[in-house]
């Protein structure tokens, strides 16, 4: 045992966060330690004190209190006190007492904890390479990112995340059918990148009746906390910033640093807050975001005459942002130049020009032929491949074309070959719509026509046929919830007030005149099963988006002439979740308007009955047409032009199905992918790997547990919390499930999972502080002799690059573990982790440490050796990473290599701009680092 002498150093093994002792004084029983980095003094019995000495080695860095550092050539002891001797930065030799330490010194390196004493419990250390290995397993997993989602694993919706997620800089179109979960994806792709560091700053633009909705299922769903931004908000922060600053703020000066949206990272703002506030646009787009999403983007008009603000300004924020995602059900609703406008705003390389664009969908039969021979399971004739050759002919394939007859090769060149073929024609591969043909399950609808008799009044709405079959209906419907979408907010307005007053029916309503918070009051309001509104009566414009699948019935009051607008409002009801057959209840007065268009969408178009895709393009060929047969009362015209709707659709419905359709479908859901994917996830959720971790990390640091139903626990900080604060737990604590099924059910529990922000800060916790990176072990295996010794110890290889090259998502930290026996010999291949179970022995401390530091250059020693081993497995770590480095990253240059031959608009620097990066991906991967994390003392009995 040391004695201690007066001005000795020595370290609290229980108090570490004092910093350096100094002894100050000694006596017969007892010491005094003076802290000087924390001002305190600390007296202990000799025989017990729970100090650690401070010893530094040659080759050690050292700080004097002057905060001069310098490396330790020599140590000399004399009676009982250590000078340190080494070179200063000027040649000149220096000589530090121990009492000139440096006592803001800290020993959080594992091996300085180790020497010093500062050793934990051994299931610190457990938890902490637990941790690192779960870490590892999460982040090489496919589905990374795709897991923490309180959604049913619907496959179109991950496969279209899965896709986003393999790409650098997502630029995407969501446009499946209404109510497919579009948002559902936009909020999979967004939680991906930000689980992957791949994005901090993103910016959603939706319409205002939906801001509710989106931040309700962004936290509710993804647990992602959105802010909400509009002029009062804006204001308040620039406010804020004027206090913090003391400066008044150039209110006009949107170039200055008083940039609202710099407050906040995941911000969420109205399409009608910036078209009130132009400032507020140019404010945003100097705001720097890397991903800009922007809901029901079919209002973004564009022709080559007029592009719109909104269109503009979207423009403007796709060029600084990295990425950016398009939703929208009905992507051609404004035409098909307007279409392509949002094709371009994603990827102008692609679609450079409408006409190129038109010319290229007149190709569609031939492409869509070739990628079918792709796709079968068969061999190629000689027609097909001249096909091919044909299509890519400026595309350098020939070395794939031949690997088609490779039967080791033919799949991989299949798939490639298929994803070339995407990427050069019809939409390529941003656009992704899926349709409810694909996409099984849905409800069926109802649909139940009303002739009426009379005739439309517009001054008293009492005359009026149809509010008068409106008050027979909804008392038929008795104790049913009914939504009910006409066009316009003014009848929306008339129509609850005699409701309301003539009648004694109380409804709802929502419309574009109201302001948002009152919107989803009355949304809330309607959907209370204990309120007595049973009715909701919308206009088209506040209703589109919402989600009602609550509701089994619809009333539509008036029709539109365009389909879409019509999928748009059935949609509200025939969404995922919809539990019921869908009841849709159409008045009409006889010889008007709206009962030909009744008839059309009812017998040319079955549109009530089915989503049609084909709908659309049978409005926009006959809208003339349609217009003056809706004023005709001339039955054997409208006859005739519903016979003609007919055909035509049966026509254009052929049409897609030969054409363009296969590879839009291709392109928005692969179905083997999204099936593997589904299976991946459900083997995540039941690998039940999830709790038993938790279970130990709260027991480490003082969280309580508590059995609340089967999967479900409750959780709560406990008198001992070893933290001040456990981070995302409040003091109440949460109720939690790790069952996917319950967490959608119960909409109050937490769903848990590796991805859930409380999992991965407690998981931020154990590996950013030192605890657990050192530790003593007693462990009895019947391949190790007893009264040996080993070191275990865990390396973490990282590599440190610029941000842009998100170089994480080729080598994201990895634990390297090695273990060495006293003999120098690595024995990590035969003795893994899980095998060296500690006794739970008790060992004598301070004696081990006491041991450890006679033994000083011995475990040094092997510490080296076991660095040596580190280093050659991370020669295959950063292989790997290199390769598929490469992979990714060339892919991304010949692509662009390609398309440059078609489109002059690609720049050569942008190309080699590419190739740069690669460069210097591999220059910053081959220089990865090794950092010893932990290390166990481990003694076998
Ligand atoms: N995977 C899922 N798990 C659980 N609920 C889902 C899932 N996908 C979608 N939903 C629910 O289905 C409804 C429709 O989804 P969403 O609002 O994303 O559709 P959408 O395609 O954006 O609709 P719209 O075209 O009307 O804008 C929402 O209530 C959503 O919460």
């Amino acid at each position: 045992m040391e004695n201690f002498t007066p001005g000795q150093r020595w370290i609290s093994n229980t108090e570490t966060e004092l910093g350096l002792g100094l002894i100050l004084e000694v006596n017969f029983k007892r010491i005094t330690v003076l802290y000087l980095a924390s001002n305190e003094q600390r007296i202990y019995a000799i025989d017990n004190a729970p100090l650690s000495r401070v010893r530094f080695s040659v080759g050690d860095t050292v700080e004097s209190a002057d905060e001069e550092k310098f490396i330790i050539a020599k140590v000399v002891e004399q009676e009982g006190l250590i000078t340190y001797i080494g070179t200063a930065v000027d040649g000149s030799e220096i000589r530090l007492d121990e009492i000139e330490l440096n006592h803001h010194i800290q020993f959080n390196k594992p091996q300085d904890r180790l020497f010093t004493g500062q050793i934990d419990p051994n299931s610190w250390f457990l938890l902490r390479y637990d941790t690192w290995r779960k870490l590892q397993k999460h982040q090489q997993s496919p589905i990374k990112g795709l897991l923490g989602g309180r959604t049913s694993l619907i496959a179109h919706q991950l496969y279209i995340a899965h896709e986003a997620a393999n790409r650098a800089a997502p630029r995407l179109m969501l446009a499946d059918e209404v109510g497919l979960g579009k948002t559902i994806e936009a909020g999979l792709i967004l939680h991906h990148r930000l689980i992957h560091g791949l994005s901090q700053r993103v910016l959603i633009i939706v319409p205002e009746s939906l801001l509710h909705q989106w931040l309700v299922e962004m936290l509710r769903r993804f647990n992602l906390r959105f802010s909400v931004f509009d002029e009062a908000r804006c204001l308040e922060e620039l406010g804020d910033n004027n206090i913090l600053a003391g400066t008044q703020t150039d209110e006009d000066n949107e170039y200055s640093a008083d940039n609202p949206f710099t407050n906040a990272q995941l911000i969420l703002a109205s399409q009608e807050f910036f078209a009130a506030y132009p400032k507020r646009q140019r404010q945003a787009i100097l705001a720097g975001w890397d991903m800009v999403i922007v809901d029901e983007a079919h209002h973004l008009q564009w022709s080559p005459q007029f592009a719109s603000p909104e269109y503009e300004f979207v423009e403007h924020l796709g060029l600084v942002s990295p990425s950016l995602i398009l939703l929208t059900a009905t992507p051609e609703q404004l035409g098909k130049e307007s279409h392509f406008a949002r094709l371009r705003l994603l990827d102008s390389d692609r679609f450079y020009d409408f006409d190129a664009f038109l010319e290229e969908e007149k190709r569609f039969e031939p492409v869509a032929k070739a990628t079918r021979f792709l796709l079968a399971d068969e061999a190629l004739n000689a027609d097909s491949k001249q096909l091919l050759a044909e299509l890519l002919k400026n595309d350098n394939v020939t070395g794939i074309l031949k690997n088609l007859d490779d039967p080791d090769k033919s799949a991989s060149a299949r798939a490639t070959l298929v994803n070339i073929l995407l990427d050069h024609h019809g939409t390529g591969r941003i656009l992704f719509r899926n349709s409810r043909q694909t996409v099984q399950g849905f409800p069926e609808r109802e649909r139940y026509g009303y002739s009426l008799r009379g005739e439309k009044s517009t001054d008293d709405m009492q005359q009026d046929p149809y509010y008068q079959w409106l008050v027979e209906q909804v008392k038929q419907l008795a104790g049913e919830k009914i939504l009910l979408i006409c066009k316009h907010a003014q009848t929306v307005i008339d129509l609850e007030q005699n409701l309301r007053n003539r009648a004694g029916i109380a409804s709802a309503v929502f419309h574009e005149g109201m302001t948002i918070i009152e919107r989803d009051r009355a949304a809330a309001y309607f959907a209370d099963t204990n309120s007595a509104a049973r009715l909701l009566i919308c206009s088209e414009i506040g209703s589109e988006g919402r989600n009602f699948q609550f509701v089994q019935h619809l009333i539509l009051l008036d029709l539109p002439t365009n389909p879409d607008l019509l999928q748009q409002r059935i949609g509200r009801l025939d969404r995922i979740g919809q539990k019921h057959v869908i009841q849709i209840h159409i008045p009409y007065l006889q010889n008007t308007e709206q009962a030909v268009l009744y008839r059309w969408y009812d017998e040319g178009l079955d549109a009530f009955r089915h989503n049609s895709t084909a709908a659309q393009g049978v409005a926009d060929a006959l809208r003339n047409e349609l217009l003056a047969v809706i004023r005709s009362d001339d039955l054997f015209e409208i006859n005739s032009f519903i016979e003609k709707t007919q055909a035509l659709h049966a026509q254009i419905e052929q049409q897609m199905h030969q054409g363009r359709d296969p590879l839009l479908e291709l392109n928005s859901c692969r179905k083997d992918v999204a099936d593997d994917l589904i299976d991946q996830l459900r083997a995540y959720d039941h690998e039940g790997t999830l709790w038993p971790y938790l279970e130990e990390l709260f027991e480490c640091y003082g969280v309580d547990t508590e059995y609340h139903s089967p999967d479900c626990f409750i959780i709560r900080p406990s008198d001992h919390l070893r933290v001040a604060h456990f981070p995302e737990l409040s003091e109440d604590g949460m109720t939690v499930t790790d069952n996917r099924a319950c967490a959608l059910a119960r909409e109050e529990l937490q769903f848990i999972t590796w991805e859930h922000p409380l999992v991965t800060a407690a998981m931020e916790l154990v590996l950013s502080s030192e605890t657990g990176n050192a530790a003593i072990s007693v462990v009895r295996h019947p391949q190790l002799k007893a009264g040996q010794f080993l070191l275990e110890c865990v390396f973490i290889a990282e590599c440190s690059a610029p941000a842009e090259l998100q170089i994480g998502r080729f080598l994201p930290h990895t634990p390297i573990r090695v273990l060495v026996d006293q003999a120098q010999k690595n024995l990590s291949a035969t003795f893994n982790h899980d095998s060296l179970l500690d006794t739970g022995a008790n060992f004598d401390k301070s004696q081990i440490v006491a041991f450890l530091n006679k033994q000083r250059n011995l475990i040094s020693s092997i510490l080296t050796v076991a660095e040596q081993h580190a280093t050659s497995d991370m020669r295959d770590v950063i292989a790997k990473a290199t390769n598929t480095m490469l992979a990714s990253l060339s892919a991304e240059i010949k692509r662009l290599v390609r398309l440059q031959k078609v489109n002059p608009s690609i720049k050569t620097e942008e190309i080699e701009q590419l190739k740069d990066m690669t460069m210097l991906a591999h220059e910053h991967i081959q220089t990865a680092q090794l950092r010893l994390d932990a290390v166990r003392f481990i003694i076998t009995s």
